[in-house]
């Protein structure tokens, strides 16, 4: 049976898939064709349908599992496009393997009764920030190469560089996850955590306003844009409204004084392209993010602050800010830190919370459990 977690999210729903590497030659027989036929699928392809990537850069081999030792694959595509996954999963036979499957993120709860209807399947939900810091904890733990990163000299363009970070003793620590919105979290040990804030305002905010603004149709296509543009054209500096720095209260010149504010002039709204409303996007919403992330860590007094979610992906721009704004606003005294697995952490979460279920050790967010008579994994259940 295959063992997957799946976090299905406002965006995207981002699915783990572990694939067991020493499976002996006579349990491959008695491996039941649905079965394989799944296995080739998942590990044989880098694009799935129009839509479904695996991320093969972020492959973990090596992993251990309920004793067995295999490889994790990192799986994402659109939930609009949640149809034609099912028909997939139809097409595919997988309702024949299994009568539960296990998921995380509001679709888990949104998505229920259609999986029961349309696929026979019921969904084992688990909360999706439980699983997130789960996630977190195990793939900082178990990746062969370094996952915690940051940007040492952020405020200095020509020093700046991605170093490795050691998370060994990384508590407390706040978690900033930029998804569709953003929620914040404290975390203060593995099982001890709080979710102190969040904003509206996030990955989907920049998606969604920079597709109104300049008619891009991909995240890809508006961080490509982005990555062109010159923020501002489009945002009234400080400078803009001193004519240099404001001293007394150390703003600097460059320091955006209000988002979009060049924007009420007709001739700065007629220069302005499309790459620079991109950029000024991109620049307020992460701006928001790193300023509130920046007070909740002040009033938590945490000092490491790290930065999750898929808005994250492809991003260097995003990152760099929020590295800068957390060094600079904070002088030097907090730290940005980012994971190699970006968007991946609530998918792993809900993994393990797989195999924590099959132990008995857990229940899901209904109080079910996998348990079979035998106490072990039910052989029907994913
Ligand atoms: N290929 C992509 N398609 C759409 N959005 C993408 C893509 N890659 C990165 N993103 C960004 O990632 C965000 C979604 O991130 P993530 O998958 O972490 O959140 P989610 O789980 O969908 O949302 P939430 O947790 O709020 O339900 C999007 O809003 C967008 O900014
Ligand atoms: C609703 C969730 C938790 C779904 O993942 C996320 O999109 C979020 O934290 N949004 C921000 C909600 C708020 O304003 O706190």
């Amino acid at each position: 049976m295959p063992w997957c977690g799946m976090d299905i999210g406002g965006t995207l729903t981002k699915l783990i898939y572990f694939e067991p590497t020493d499976v002996s030659p006579e349990e491959a027989q008695q491996e039941k064709e649905t079965l394989k036929t799944i296995r080739k699928y998942l590990t044989g392809n880098v694009a799935y349908g129009k839509t479904g990537i695996r991320d093969k850069h972020l492959e973990m081999p090596g992993q251990w599992m309920e004793g067995r030792r295999g490889t994790l694959h990192f799986i994402r595509f659109p939930t609009s496009d949640m149809n034609a996954f099912v028909e997939m999963a139809k097409a595919k036979n997988f309702p024949s393997l299994a009568t539960s499957v296990c998921a995380t993120g509001g679709g888990a709860f949104k998505f229920e009764e259609e999986f029961q209807r349309r696929l026979n399947l019921r969904l084992c939900k688990f909360d999706e920030l439980d699983c997130l810091i789960r996630g977190i904890h195990y793939i900082d733990r178990n990746s062969m190469t370094s996952e915690c990163y940051y940007y040492s000299e952020p405020t200095n363009p020509l020093l700046c560089k991605k170093l490795s970070f050691d998370f060994r003793e990384p508590y407390p620590y706040l978690v900033v996850n930029i998804g569709s919105g953003v929620s914040i979290l404290a975390v203060h040990s593995q099982r001890n955590y709080k979710r102190i804030s969040g904003t509206s305002l996030g990955g989907g905010t920049f998606l969604g306003l920079c597709c109104l603004l300049t008619g891009c149709q991909t995240f890809e296509e508006a961080i490509e844009l982005a990555a062109d543009g010159d923020n501002t054209n489009v945002d009234k500096l400080v400078r803009d409204i001193y004519g240099g720095d404001y001293g007394r209260f150390q703003l600097s010149a460059q320091t955006v004084a209000s988002s979009f504010g060049n924007m009420i002039c007709p001739e700065k709204r007629e220069s302005a392209s499309r790459a620079d409303l991109a950029r000024a996007t991109l620049v307020t919403i992460t701006n928001n993010i790193g300023s509130i992330a920046r007070m909740c860590a002040v009033n938590e007094g945490i000092e490491r602050v790290v930065f999750v979610g898929n808005f994250l992906r492809v991003n260097l721009i995003s990152m760099q800010l929020l590295a800068y704004a957390m060094d600079y606003w904070s002088h030097g005294t907090m730290k940005a830190l980012f994971l190699e697995h970006e968007g991946y952490f609530g998918a792993t979460g809900c993994l393990l919370h797989l195999m924590s279920l099959s132990k008995g050790e857990i229940s899901d967010t209904d109080g079910d459990s996998l348990l079979s008579d035998t106490g072990s994994l039910s052989s029907t259940d994913l």
